[in-house]
């Protein structure tokens, strides 16, 4: 691989780079090169929904702890992303949710002009085949398949009945609501998902499957930062198992390493802030304040309750159920394996002002380790509520020099009462929901927050503060905009170094109120469509792509 030349080169094979480096490499005159940190995506757990539990904390994962968290008694919040072809989408819960149209209205009064819904819906639709929808909301010839999960666990099935029996708490009715990414978001009821006939179907499976001969993939390459000269990204050194690299880039440089790692990478390169550059010894190349600030998350608080009878899906990858449900998903792709886990919830306007803040989740297991392996012992039902708005904003900084080590990151969580306030009425409403006839039969007793913590707000807000974790739905560490503070500009270019751009979900000025995925590979399309329309760079006579598949 030492000294190639691509036309342009992805970093990071994630949610958002295959997007990129696939659609790029649809022009067979140029030579696309994705590099990715982690290894390839061959794996039964990736393949088969239910699996994706068993790869937190493994090599495919990315995971460390947080700073102290001053609001929450200096407590730190576990971190954990995709570090694998395919990135998160390897790896997540496949939620398929795009966020609410006045999101992008947000973006577009942020000053982000062309971000609006209008502008934005286009680039949902053209990645997405949806199985059940089209036309207005949805695509039908995209490369991702989105469908209805395959597998309904009957506690599922209750949650959406009794959030309908439930309504809010203040009485308005909760309304079933078929297509979360139609016209409404509001109310409860089965998700879509990156699911296709009972497997996962990832950005890496959709967009990198397509044997582009011009495309060459390298898994187990870790960028240790972007070569800059006169201003211009010409290049990347990369680390592999066979040494030290430097490839170059004809045309451009497009970071795609998710929100912690791409603002990590642009610091490693003397793009950030020229003062904390400077405290580690870095050569400044460009100073860009933004870079690593605005960090913005949902958080996620366990509400779990004890069933009555072992009908969760805790155990269901252990002995002898491991072996039928894996034998029943390779033979049918069905059963439990086939489960999103993630398979159903809603989305909740509880303040009346016509935008949900709290999303519940329900899932046929317990939420207390969001991030863990299943817990061992006890069969649970769980209502995690997730706070939709995001109104503190945190940090990400280098540790060190050394490219190998994680960031530091400072959600500054709970810095901002409105958090806590839409936190605890989520609480409420999810275990107003759990009452409801339908779910009420299957439950003997609340486990979490448990008995000792009352309905009062000081009681749940504590709560809160020991137990929330991150919806690892990161986002706006590399924001785009028009003022200063911005990383990138409209285009998502990086401002003043030519030759690079971030696509990613950092770019994000404003966290979707949604899961990010859907909201990331958008942004990823619409990349793609900006260095399509600028036809950056020269086309030049090209030696043999497959020898450069090769050799890499
Ligand atoms: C456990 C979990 C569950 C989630 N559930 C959902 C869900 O159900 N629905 C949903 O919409 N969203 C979900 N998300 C969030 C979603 O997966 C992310 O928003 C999305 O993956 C972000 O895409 P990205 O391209 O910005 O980053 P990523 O998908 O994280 O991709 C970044 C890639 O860059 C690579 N990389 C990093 N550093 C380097 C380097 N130095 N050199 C080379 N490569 C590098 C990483 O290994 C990774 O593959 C979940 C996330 C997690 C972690």
């Amino acid at each position: 691989m030492n000294n190639e030349v691509f036309d342009y080169i992805v970093v990071g094979g994630g949610a958002a780079g295959c997007v990129v480096a696939g659609r790029l490499s649809e022009d067979p005159t140029k030579r696309v090169l994705l590099l990715e940190e982690g290894p390839h995506d061959r794996s039964i757990f990736i393949r088969a929904p239910g699996g994706f539990f068993k790869l937190h904390g493994t090599k495919r994962t990315f995971t460390y702890a947080g700073e102290p968290e001053p609001a929450c008694g200096g407590r730190t919040y576990p971190f954990l992303q995709g570090r694998v072809l395919g990135g998160g989408l390897s790896i997540n819960a496949m939620v398929y949710m795009r966020g609410q149209k006045e999101d992008f209205e947000d973006w577009r009064n942020m000053g982000c002009s062309g971000w609006g819904y209008e502008d934005v819906l286009p680039y949902f639709r053209m990645s997405e085949s949806n199985a059940r929808y089209s036309l207005p909301f949805h695509g039908v010839d995209g490369p991702l398949t989105i469908s209805d999960a395959d597998h309904r666990h009957e506690l599922s099935n209750a949650f959406v009945r009794a959030a309908q029996e439930a309504g809010y708490r203040d009485g308005r009715p909760i309304p079933f609501n078929p297509d979360f990414n139609g016209g409404m978001q509001e109310g409860a009821g089965f998700y879509q998902s990156f699911t296709y006939r009972g497997e996962r179907v990832s950005t890496a499976r959709a967009y990198l499957d397509r044997k582009q001969k011009n495309l060459a993939v390298q898994t187990d390459a870790m960028v240790t930062r972007i070569i800059v000269e006169n201003r211009r990204a010409v290049g990347v050194a990369v680390r592999t198992r066979s040494g030290e690299h430097r490839v170059s880039a004809r045309n451009e440089v497009i970071l795609c390493a998710g929100a912690f790692m791409s603002p990590k990478i642009l610091m490693l390169s003397g793009i950030g802030p020229a003062a904390h550059l400077a405290e580690l010894g870095i050569k400044v190349e460009a100073d860009l304040p933004g870079v690593g600030a605005n960090y913005q998350d949902h958080l996620i608080t366990p509400v779990d309750a004890i069933l009555k009878e072992p009908v969760s899906l805790m155990g269901q990858d252990r002995g002898w159920n491991a072996a039928r449900n894996g034998f029943q998903w390779l033979m049918f792709r069905t059963g439990a394996l086939a489960s999103t886990v993630v398979e159903c919830g809603g989305y909740f306007d509880i303040d009346g002002d016509g935008r949900p803040e709290i999303n519940l989740n329900a899932l046929a297991v317990s939420s207390a380790g969001w991030g863990d392996p299943l817990p061992q012992d006890v069969h649970c039902f769980s209502l995690a509520p997730l706070c939709l708005t995001c109104h503190s904003k945190g940090e990400v900084r280098l540790r060190t020099r050394d490219a190998e080590q994680p960031p530091r990151v400072l959600g500054n969580f709970f810095a901002h009462e409105q958090e806590m306030r839409n936190q605890v009425e989520g609480v409420r409403l999810a275990r107003h929901i759990m009452r409801a006839p339908s779910l009420a039969k299957y439950l003997k007793s609340e486990q979490l927050p448990g008995a000792a913590v009352s309905d009062e707000t000081k009681d749940i807000e504590e709560y809160i503060r020991a137990r929330s974790s991150t919806g690892l739905h990161a986002a706006g560490t590399c924001a785009m905009g028009v003022t200063n503070d911005a990383v990138v500009d409209l285009q998502l270019n990086v401002r003043g170094i030519e030759g690079l751009r971030v696509a990613d979900a950092s770019v994000m000025p404003k966290v979707v109120r949604g899961n990010t995925a859907a909201a990331t590979i958008m942004i990823a399309e619409r990349a793609a469509d900006f260095i399509r329309r600028s036809g950056s760079g020269k086309i030049e006579k090209l030696q043999s792509v497959a020898s450069v598949a090769t050799a890499i």
